[in-house]
């Protein structure tokens, strides 16, 4: 497989991946797919005509598959329209369900919040009654009643923070896993063109951003919105005129707070996509650190992460100017008040129309709704964050992926037919990969796919386990179009073995059992031995307990391609795919692990793709692929008599070997 994208799943990945591994999960994948929401946007409102969706998840009728549309991450919107109905669609999704707990926190934090109240109320009593009257009988009372608001103020907001928080914590969970999941069922086509880094940041970053803006939300909205409610109550109590005065500036806040808020959520959404693209390079950098060091290119990437660094902190300043411009409104508003009422207040105290008492009163309320208030101001740019984030999340949900399972699958027949492949065509884009390629592959036999790279090979075994569709043809086994399959089914046939052995950071045990518990010691034995493992396992440290390091990287290509024959091994599926199934391992080992896949293959429907021509020669056909099409078919010798493609390309690879066996 040539000129594939880095990170495009291969169809040998997906063998290789333990959610996919036992088949009843890409049962589970459909199932959500057909549960996810409707249309595509994956940037603002304004993308979202623009943005193309996938396609409509829909069963493709056999033989007219539509086309998948590239889509790609929007980076450069100027204004971000975030979706309708996205807090309804946040609440019923994930907040209806934790309702009585949030109703519950909500009661508290009004308590909490209308403690201020009453400790600003308590200023008259202590002004007026304990110091001015000089009543001491009431000093302790006075004294007794804000003792306990405070102790009532601290006991709801413990108890109320840790329910929030732990609501907030599921709600999170639950998004990250069900976008995983989701994100799983996309198709191939989605992946190659959201790179890794920036899906990781979505089902990260993203959901922390919510979930940050939550815990400030939920923490904090309730109890200021009821200590405001409670503070102005008392306000109101004391003087309405005061309080008109107080809020004397409040007009100024409106036309800049509308401004602010657009600017905000454009910065938010910047900040989105930067970080998407940070994480990107970082994980093309810790992938590819190896050829990183040795084209010395320490240098240049550091330098591209800079240059994103340097828009963060741009982007950081603008976000924090943005999110500390109304609060700093309110600052003037309130400074407005605060004069306004002294100097009117003032007056009518000096003059003994009113008490210090009732002064004191008004401007604690007062000064204590600056806080809240301030808090609450911000809030709608924290607003505007969470919007942003979950619209990207929700952008996600939207779209389907167009390789779905039929809405009644057909069962896949017990003993398998033959695979054929009719007048097959597709494309890449613009590029035409497959041009009206047919082949059978017969059942319990070796078919051999050879061509040169690019012909279209890899493509042919996308195509078998619908990794793709084709533009047109029809794919079938045991004459059974493969789109009648549940897309489980098909994927449960298949045992792949391909160039690029995906493995995980866990130990060889669990990289070849990939979450089977029901393996004995005596049949892993017989794997181990069978893929060759055991000739290296024992010089391991913890023999077959030993990590294989991030992506495998604590073994050799041979010995991971090793691992993943002993994954196919003990799959054990009727259908082999073997896509340069030893091209890692040196020609003592190959000589070997072929006869393991021999064995394997006996009696099972087998596809290899091989350059190496020696290792194909045994099988019962040989496909000869050109640009895309069939170019001749036959077995070894027939293939040699006629002096075509294959025989060339034998004479290429073979003469000197043959003339040097000749000479011996
Ligand atoms: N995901 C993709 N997006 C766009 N083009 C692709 C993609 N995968 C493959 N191609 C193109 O399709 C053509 C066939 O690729 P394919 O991997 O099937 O070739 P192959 O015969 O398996 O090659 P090789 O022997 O080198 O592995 C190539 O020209 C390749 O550039």
């Amino acid at each position: 497989m040539t000129d594939r994208h880095p990170d495009a799943p291969a169809a040998a990945d997906r063998d290789q991946s333990p959610a996919d591994h036992n088949g009843a999960n890409a049962r589970d994948t459909s199932d959500s797919a057909a549960q996810a929401t409707p249309a595509l946007p994956t940037g603002g409102g304004a993308n979202t005509d623009a943005a193309a969706r996938v396609t409509e998840a829909a069963t493709p009728p056999a033989g007219s598959v539509p086309r998948l549309t590239r889509r790609n991450e929007t980076t450069d919107d100027d204004e971000i329209v975030v979706q309708k109905g996205l807090f309804p669609w946040f609440f019923t999704r994930y907040l209806r369900k934790h309702l009585p707990l949030i109703i519950f926190a909500g009661l508290l934090m009004s308590v909490e919040g209308s403690m201020l109240g009453f400790l600003s109320y308590m200023m008259k009593p202590m002004f007026d009654t304990v110091f001015i009257e000089g009543n001491s009988g009431a000093l302790y009372g006075v004294g007794f009643a804000i003792l306990l608001i405070f102790v009532v103020r601290a006991t709801t907001s413990v108890i109320q923070k840790v329910l929030l928080t732990r609501v907030s914590s599921i709600v999170i969970m639950r998004i990250q896993n069900d976008l995983l999941r989701h994100l799983m069922t996309l198709d191939t086509e989605f992946h190659q063109v959201n790179p890794p880094g920036a899906l990781m940041e979505r089902v990260r970053g993203e959901t922390g951003a919510i979930g940050s803006v939550a815990n400030a939300l939920v923490t904090g909205v309730g109890r200021d919105a009821i200590s405001l409610i409670s503070l102005f109550s008392v306000v109101l109590y004391i003087d309405w005129q005061w309080t008109l005065v107080a809020l004397i500036g409040t007009p100024l806040l409106v036309l800049p707070t509308f401004l602010v808020q657009r600017f905000i959520r454009k910065t938010a959404y910047k900040r989105r996509i930067l970080a998407g693209k940070m994480s990107t390079r970082l994980d093309e950098i810790f992938h590819g650190i190896n050829p990183v060091k040795l084209n010395a290119l320490e240098t240049y990437q550091a330098r591209r992460f800079k240059r994103l660094s340097q828009d963060s902190v741009k982007i950081s300043q603008q976000a924090m100017l943005g999110k500390s411009l109304i609060p700093g409104l309110i600052d003037i508003m309130t400074g407005v008040g605060f004069f306004g009422v002294l100097i009117f207040g003032g007056s009518e105290i000096i003059a003994g129309e009113k008490t210090v008492g009732e002064f004191m009163s008004f401007f604690t309320a007062m000064a204590l709704a600056f806080e809240p208030l301030r808090r609450l101001g911000g809030l709608s740019g924290t607003w505007q964050q969470t919007a942003v984030s979950l619209h990207r999340i929700k952008s996600l949900f939207d779209i389907k992926p167009s390789l779905t399972s039929p809405e009644e699958p057909v069962d896949l027949p017990e003993a398998h037919g033959d695979i054929r492949l009719d007048d097959v065509r597709m494309n890449y884009g613009e590029l035409p990969v497959l041009r009206g390629c047919s082949f059978t592959a017969e059942a319990g036999k070796t078919t051999a796919l050879v061509g040169a790279s690019g012909a279209g090979k890899s493509t042919v075994f996308n195509l078998l386990t619908r990794l793709i569709d084709p533009d047109d043809g029809v794919i079938s086994i045991g004459g059974i179009d493969t789109r009648s399959f549940s897309l489980g089914d098909l994927r449960g046939q298949f045992s792949i073995v391909s160039q690029d052995a995906a493995l995980f950071d866990e130990s060889l045990r669990d990289n070849i059992l990939l979450g089977r518990s029901k393996v004995s010691e005596e049949e892993l034995d017989r794997v181990l031995r069978a893929a060759h493992i055991a000739d290296f396992i024992d010089s391991l440290p913890n023999g077959i307990d030993s990590p294989a390091g991030p992506r495998g990287s604590n073994l050799s290509g041979g010995q991971r391609q090793r691992v993943a024959i002993a994954r196919a091994l003990l799959r054990n599926r009727p259908i082999l795919l073997l896509d340069e199934a030893t091209s890692a391992l040196d020609v003592q080992s190959e000589a070997v692990v072929q006869q393991a896949l021999d064995s394997l293959s006996a009696g099972r429907t087998t596809i290899v793709i091989a350059h190496r021509l020696s290792t194909i020669r045994n099988a019962s056909k040989i496909v000869v692929m050109d640009a895309g099409v069939v170019v001749e078919s036959g077995t070894h010798e027939e293939l040699l008599a006629r002096d075509g493609h294959y025989a060339k390309l034998y004479r290429l690879q073979f003469r000197k070997s043959e003339e040097a066996t000749r000479g011996l």
